[in-house]
């Protein structure tokens, strides 16, 4: 079922005594709108916040993980240890990982492969660079990205898989994609699902918009009729902004 969505990506900030202020904040808050609240602190933070907001209607979420199940991998964290803290839902693919750790198709295809075997709900991350959209290249760039890394995968897989549209000239510049960008492509994201998987596929998945969300942009975006929701990165990082955006539906 498509559901409201949004996900606070804290990125390489808030160290545990930053993070524990943070959740104090989060839960002073008040929820108005009916969307999921997700917050993705960074590993050393996640059992804390897991235990923290245990009785609250946030979910914490990890940032990363690795494709294997165990082993010689260095600074690496699994599947099995994020669940063994609590964590239900990963993020892969953010193009952060892409640009600056190589992740790229073949490896993000791996890590959704054993997240899902995991039983983890996967938020996967894709979306075009400024070159590519100046080139109008957009489309063609996204739905390879969502093609070599997920349409391996049977219909059923998608039931746990959310999809965030982050175009990267976008993402901490404090320049959005207009509504009418971000709706425009959520369509085509749409229409892509649905050419190889059906409608029912389609109808259902889950899409969110990441890129400069703050308080002051996120009704006209949520307004969106493709846009189920936002990944939030540097507006995520004070309460007040966040459960503004969270209020935003
Ligand atoms: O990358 C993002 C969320 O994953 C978006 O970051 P900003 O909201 O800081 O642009």
């Amino acid at each position: 079922m498509r559901k409201n969505i949004v996900a606070g990506n804290w990125k390489m900030n808030n160290d545990l005594p930053l993070s524990e202020a943070l959740i104090s904040d989060l839960k002073r808050q008040t929820k108005t709108s009916n969307a999921e609240v997700m917050i993705a602190p960074t590993f050393t933070n996640l059992w804390h916040a897991f235990e923290a907001t245990r009785h609250d209607d946030i979910e914490v979420i990890a940032q990363n993980m690795h494709f294997a199940e165990n082993g010689a991998y260095t600074g690496e964290v699994s599947a099995d240890m994020l669940k063994s803290v609590g964590i239900k839902t990963v993020i892969l693919g953010h193009s952060e990982r892409r640009a600056y750790f190589n992740e790229d198709d073949a490896i993000l295809a791996k890590k959704v492969d054993q997240a899902l075997s995991k039983d983890l709900r996967v938020i996967f991350c894709f979306g075009e660079e400024l070159a590519d959209r100046k080139a109008a290249n957009h489309e063609a760039v996204v739905e390879s990205q969502i093609k070599n890394a997920l349409f391996h995968l049977d219909a059923s897989a998608f039931k746990n898989i959310v999809l965030a549209y982050e175009p990267v000239w976008a993402i901490g510049t404090g320049e959005t994609a207009s509504p009418e960008q971000a709706q425009d492509m959520h369509k085509f994201i749409r229409k892509t699902l649905n050419d190889k998987y059906g409608n029912q596929v389609a109808d259902d998945m889950t899409i969110l918009y990441g890129g400069s969300v703050k308080p002051a942009n996120a009704k006209e975006i949520f307004s969106k009729p493709d846009v189920d929701g936002g990944l939030i990165g540097g507006a995520a990082l004070k309460a007040e902004d966040f459960y503004a955006i969270v209020n935003a539906f």
